[in-house]
């Protein structure tokens, strides 16, 4: 027994020849907000259905509130719980009015009591004023809203959103993704919300759980997410990165375009890593004498993504603010900006200190 809202203990699931889900193990606080993010196919949405009890595992345990609700002996059906869940197509019932959808997980209070909840998560997602709408009078966005009601009103333990926003269009969704995390906040609600759009997790989350074939790679704050991922996959897929061949030696590290940082603690070490380099850490200056080439300039509006060659044949790239723009071809020296602490890898892994013998 802890203090967690949602623990997966060891969670497995297999399809067949597939495993969705690999020995999953997470704790999530009360009133965390956890992103889960990941290529197509990597257990997302599976995660979400053991959670919610749609589906069973095939081993570990899941316990909400500190109850158990699904190990090897126990198994609680989703509406025992406690559970809401908000999905991309919203799945209003049609045929009733919105007060009525949303009193759909209400039935065991009184009907005074029903009317003042179904009141009060109206407002709290801003519609009160359309209570005796149908779905079918209602934009997407304010769909997704009433969805977002109709899960919170019966106060569960953990509500779970599968791409929420991903029917809907870029406007609205910023708006209708500030919309729901503010609700979320506001009922202090511990809550999955699964995405596929990399500044969504990063922004929203409290953390950020990345996941590859059935594997958590890392669950961490947005921040160290980014700035120090602890896998080669995350590093690649939460942002671009560039990855070059580096040597550690006397607690310096030096790579093809020369000395990148210091690296405190790895004053004995000798070793080959590889450092992981984002483009906005990597600086560019025009040197005729370089033999390092800009070979693809791409324009995003405020920046000029600058893909360059260099000597060895190996490709990094560039962000340069929008008045800077090298014309492919343009010889170029090639250093990164000061300060910078980036990632080191031995194989796929991150390592944090010299590696023992
Ligand atoms: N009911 C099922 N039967 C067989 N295989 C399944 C079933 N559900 C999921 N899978 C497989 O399990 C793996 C994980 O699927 P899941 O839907 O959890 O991925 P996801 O990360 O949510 O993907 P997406 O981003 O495309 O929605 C996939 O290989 C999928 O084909």
């Amino acid at each position: 027994m802890n203090g967690d809202a949602l623990v997966l203990d060891d969670v497995s699931k297999r399809y067949g020849a597939v495993t969705a889900a690999r020995d999953l193990s997470l704790s999530v606080a009360p009133g965390e907000l956890l992103t889960l993010i990941g290529p197509s196919g990597c257990g997302k949405s599976t995660t979400l259905r053991l959670v919610a009890g749609l589906d069973r595992p095939d081993a570990g345990a899941i316990r909400i509130d500190g109850e158990t609700v699904a190990d090897r002996r126990t198994w609680r059906p989703p509406e025992r719980r406690r559970v809401g869940l908000v999905f991309q197509d919203h799945a209003l019932f049609p045929h009733l009015s919105v007060a009525r959808n949303v009193a759909f997980g209400l039935a065991r209070l009184s009907r005074a009591e029903q009317q003042r909840r179904i009141g009060e998560v109206l407002e709290l997602v801003r519609l009160g004023h359309l209570a005796k709408r149908y779905p079918h009078e209602l934009s997407g966005g304010e769909q997704q809203r009433v969805a977002l009601a109709r899960a919170l009103a019966p106060r569960p333990a953990v509500v779970l959103l599968d791409e929420p926003f991903s029917s809907l269009d870029e406007t609205l969704r910023a708006q209708v993704r500030a919309d729901t995390v503010a609700a979320l906040r506001e009922t202090k609600t511990t809550a999955m919300l699964v995405t596929h759009d990399q500044t969504e997790a990063l922004s929203t989350g409290d953390r950020v759980v990345v996941m590859c074939a059935g594997l958590i790679e890392q669950a961490d704050t947005p921040q160290r997410v980014f700035e120090s991922p602890a896998t080669r996959f995350v590093a690649s897929f939460m942002g671009d990165a560039d990855f070059l061949p580096a040597q550690v030696h006397h607690a310096l590290l030096t790579c093809e375009i020369g000395v990148v940082s210091t690296v405190p603690g790895w004053a004995d070490a000798d070793v080959d890593v590889d450092v992981v380099l984002r483009p906005h850490e990597v600086a560019l200056r025009p040197d005729p004498g370089s033999d390092a080439r800009v070979v693809d300039v791409d324009y995003h509006g405020a920046f000029v993504l600058h893909t360059v060659r260099l000597g060895s044949g190996r490709t990094l790239r560039s962000w340069q603010t929008h008045a800077v723009r090298y014309p492919i071809g343009t010889p170029v020296a090639v250093s990164v900006v000061p300060g910078i602490s980036p990632t080191l890898l031995v194989g796929d892994h991150a390592v944090a200190a010299p590696p023992t013998r």
